[in-house]
């Protein structure tokens, strides 16, 4: 599905992704891991069309997706959330919905200037999806409530169900357990085994907490100094002497089933 060769993203003289490559299958969780300024969010600046790698090749079900703008990947069925959230605050839960259901709209400015037929049915139709998708992420009594009055658990949740609502075969969350306290980090780690299931999304997924990413991923990709240094499963990556010293400090203990 998405076959990443050689990326290499410099900045001035300093190389914060140099020489990455990754292969994500279909429905596959696949973690992105690696101590801070690593480079993790510069490969999903990459992949979104945020930033335009300086060599590299990038391609999404066969096709060059280098060049092309972050909306015109959203299309192309990746989607995101941020490491700082990033909703339209004042907007309502459910209007932060819609914005992404937008991406697929049919009707034309006319049709909604003049409120037409297509129009109406249109926003009813997306107005139904949103409420049962928000319903899913139990956010759907709080639809009307401004985004900026949800809890930061529930602002994490709202960032992934806008992802979604773009319809994406590829998820990209980028430390989604950030700020979280332990139970709404448990509740996330189920959240996305959820998610995959029920949406049969792939998901790259940036995380701290070691312990949902050792749970939840299928492989891991340990970057350092932008640097791929490991690709494995979470067992050889926890085992993995080079992982250790870069990032773990200490050997990992926990137990994958408990995560
Ligand atoms: N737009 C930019 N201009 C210059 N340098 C940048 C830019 N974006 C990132 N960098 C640098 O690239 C390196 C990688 O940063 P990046 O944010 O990708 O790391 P990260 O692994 O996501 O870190 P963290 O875990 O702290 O979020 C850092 O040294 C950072 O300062």
């Amino acid at each position: 599905m998405l076959s990443v060769k050689n990326l290499t993203m410099e900045f001035g003289g300093l190389k914060a992704v140099d020489n990455f490559s990754l292969d994500i299958g279909e429905t596959q969780v696949i973690g992105l891991i690696g101590p801070n300024g690593a480079g993790k969010t510069t490969v999903f600046n990459m992949l979104t069309g945020v930033y335009k790698p300086t060599s590299g090749s990038l391609e999404y079900n066969g096709n060059n997706i280098i060049g092309m703008k972050p909306y015109e990947i959203t299309k192309n069925k990746i989607a995101r959330t941020f490491q700082n959230i990033r909703l339209f605050s004042n907007l309502s839960v459910i209007d932060n919905v819609k914005v992404s259901y937008g991406y697929r709209v049919k009707y034309n400015i006319l049709d909604s200037i003049f409120k037409s037929g297509r129009y109406m049915r249109e926003e009813n139709e997306i107005e139904k999806k949103s409420l049962e998708l928000l319903k899913t992420f139990s956010l759907d009594d709080k639809a009307y409530d401004k985004a900026k009055n949800l809890s930061y658990g529930e602002q994490r949740r709202l960032e992934i169900a806008r992802a979604l609502a773009a319809s994406p075969e590829l998820l990209l969350l980028d430390e989604p357990a950030a700020g979280m306290n332990p139970q709404e980090t448990i509740e996330l780690t189920e959240l996305i085994r959820w998610i995959r299931k029920e949406f049969k999304v792939s998901i790259l997924l940036i995380e701290h907490d070691i312990k949902l990413i050792m749970g939840i991923c299928d492989r891991i990709a340990v970057l350092d100094y932008g640097k791929k240094i490991a690709e494995g499963t979470p067992q050889e990556i926890k085992d993995n002497p080079k992982v250790i010293e870069a990032y773990l400090g200490e050997p990992y203990e926990g137990n994958e089933a408990d995560a």
